[in-house]
């Protein structure tokens, strides 16, 4: 055990940084973990190490910020240094990517080191790999879910019955939360929503909201917001409520992926965790989606189902249109913008309303609101009626945002560049994976301003030389590595348009490179 003085580091990262010969005194390599204690505090924490010869001296122990939210040391102050052990869950990783079967306990313990950040980055991706190759069955993945639930805060609610929505994602511009929730909230039904940021696509629900107010809060403060304004969307990373997800997510952003058995947790735990009973699921379906037909969507809705029955909540799911993307706008600014107008009331055409209202309609009939089959006209007349448009005012405001923003405030970004239809013809495919792909090259869901319009949808004739599609950034070098990738990825097929020109010596050139 050797004693070091803290050095914090502002850099948003988990885990310490030791001096070469600190690390070889205590006896850990770079990656190994260490505990780092302060017995008169009662502080301590795991952290995986990295080493180096110069940014910290001999003495000093390094602290980054993420880290240190957990130890809240500050600086100058004197740590203890141990050799951590090496964490059991680690093998029970190993075991999963072997083919075996969790249990009960061993996904706890994994579980637990996520959020308790003991398991470093490689490790927590090796856990999403191993899940995403070998899967999780029904057991698996309750155990799954009740560990990310006991891990994290929990909220209940005086009067039943709360209601949730939440989407699988997988679908570009699914902005369809922004008009459910208020919908749902209107009719005087309770609506906790927390989302998740982008996992596969170019803004997550809590990404579109942030552009409209904050989105990070306790479940203290969404258990008030929610017994006030009726409904919250706010970001589930932020609560602690279920904490391992944004964990899980966050390794699961640059792979483009979702673990079916990962995402069936997340999206459940959140829903127990906010105490919810009356649960609709979007599952859209297409063969860019995360579901690629409706039998498969089927299977999924009724694993949904099961997990709900095992957990005590009452799920129904509704498998919607995948294959193109909701609405005309992707990316932050965009999709926010077209989803204030469909609640100001602007005659947008098609999926979007339609969507909303299905699934709205779907919870107002679970909750006794409507009559079987009549729930989609009356979040129709919700909408329409303006009140919708209040009740989103309404939770704008107690999230502390500007209630009387209009759609025409939010703008895409400044740079931006017509893609134009090469023929004249019917618009026969819309890459909703490539769209994805070039909208966040383009920079979203980070930049605000980023994303694509769709003038053009599938089935739709465009005339040659008439926009299909426009691609905005916020900086104007990430615009041109969108146009890159977009000639590259071709996103949009307009029938008898030649696709690619192979010339006679193309082999010779490819064999050169
Ligand atoms: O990035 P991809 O994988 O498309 O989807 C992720 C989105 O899907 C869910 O939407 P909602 O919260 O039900 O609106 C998540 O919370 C997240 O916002
Ligand atoms: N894996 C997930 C998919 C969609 N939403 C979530 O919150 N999580």
């Amino acid at each position: 055990m050797i004693k070091l003085s803290a050095k914090l580091m502002d850099i948003d990262y988990r885990g310490v940084m030791l001096n070469r010969e600190d690390a070889r005194k205590t006896g850990v390599l770079d990656g190994d973990r260490i505990q780092i204690i302060n017995q008169e505090r009662g502080a301590s924490v795991q952290a995986v190490v990295t080493t180096t010869e110069t940014i910290i001296q001999e003495g000093t122990v390094g602290i980054f910020y993420v880290t240190n939210k957990r130890l809240d040391a500050k600086e100058g102050e004197t740590f203890e240094i141990r050799v951590a052990d090496r964490p059991v869950s680690i093998d029970y990783i190993k075991k999963k990517m072997d083919g075996g079967k969790f249990t009960s306990d061993e996904t706890f313990s994994v579980v637990k080191d996520i959020v308790n950040d003991v398991l470093s980055p490689g490790e927590v991706s090796a856990y999403i790999t191993g899940s995403y190759i070998n899967g999780l069955d029904m057991d698996e993945i309750e155990y799954l879910t009740r560990a990310m639930v006991s891990t994290g805060e929990q909220i209940s609610f005086g009067s039943h019955p709360i209601v949730d929505k939440h989407s699988i994602g997988g679908v570009p511009g699914n902005k369809i939360t922004l008009l459910v929730v208020p919908i749902i909230a209107a009719a005087g039904l309770k609506i906790p929503k927390t989302s998740s940021r982008a996992i596969t696509g170019a803004g997550g629900t809590a990404d579109l909201m942030e552009a409209l107010c904050p989105v990070s809060f306790s479940a203290d403060e969404v258990r008030n917001m929610t017994e006030k304004a009726g409904a919250v969307i706010v970001w589930g990373g932020a609560t602690n409520i279920a904490p391992a997800d944004d964990r899980i997510i966050t390794h699961e952003y640059p792979l483009k992926i979702d673990a079916r058995g990962q995402m069936l947790a997340s999206v459940m735990a959140k829903k127990y965790a906010v105490g919810a009973d009356l649960v609709v699921i979007d599952i859209p379906v297409g063969e860019h989606a995360k579901v690629r037909n409706p039998e498969e969507g089927r299977k999924l809705a009724r694993e949904f189902i099961e997990l709900g029955e095992r957990l005590g909540m009452r799920v129904e799911c509704a498998l919607t249109y995948g294959d193109s993307p909701i609405g005309h706008a992707i990316g932050v600014n965009l999709e926010v913008r077209e989803a204030l107008k469909a609640l100001e009331g602007a005659n947008i055409p098609g999926s979007l309303i339609q969507k909303s209202t299905s699934l709205a309609g779907i919870a107002l009939e679970m909750a006794g609101k409507a009559q079987n089959g009549e729930g989609g006209k009356l979040a129709e007349e919700i909408l329409k009626s303006g009140k919708a448009l209040e009740k989103m005012k309404e939770i704008i405001k107690i999230q502390g945002g500007n209630p009387d923003v209009k759609s025409d405030d939010i703008v895409p970004g400044s740079h931006s560049y017509d893609i134009n239809a090469p023929e004249s013809g019917y618009v026969v495919e819309l890459n909703n994976s490539s769209l994805i792909t070039i909208a966040r090259t383009a920079g979203a869901p980070n930049d605000h301003g980023a994303g694509i319009y769709i003038h053009k949808k599938k089935g739709n004739h465009v005339k040659k030389g008439e926009p299909i599609f426009t691609i905005y950034a916020d900086r104007p070098w990430r615009l041109e590595s969108a146009l890159e990738t977009g000639r590259r990825l071709m996103p949009v097929i307009v029938e008898g348009m030649m696709i690619d020109r192979i010339p006679s010596d193309y082999w010779r050139n490819s064999r050169q490179l």
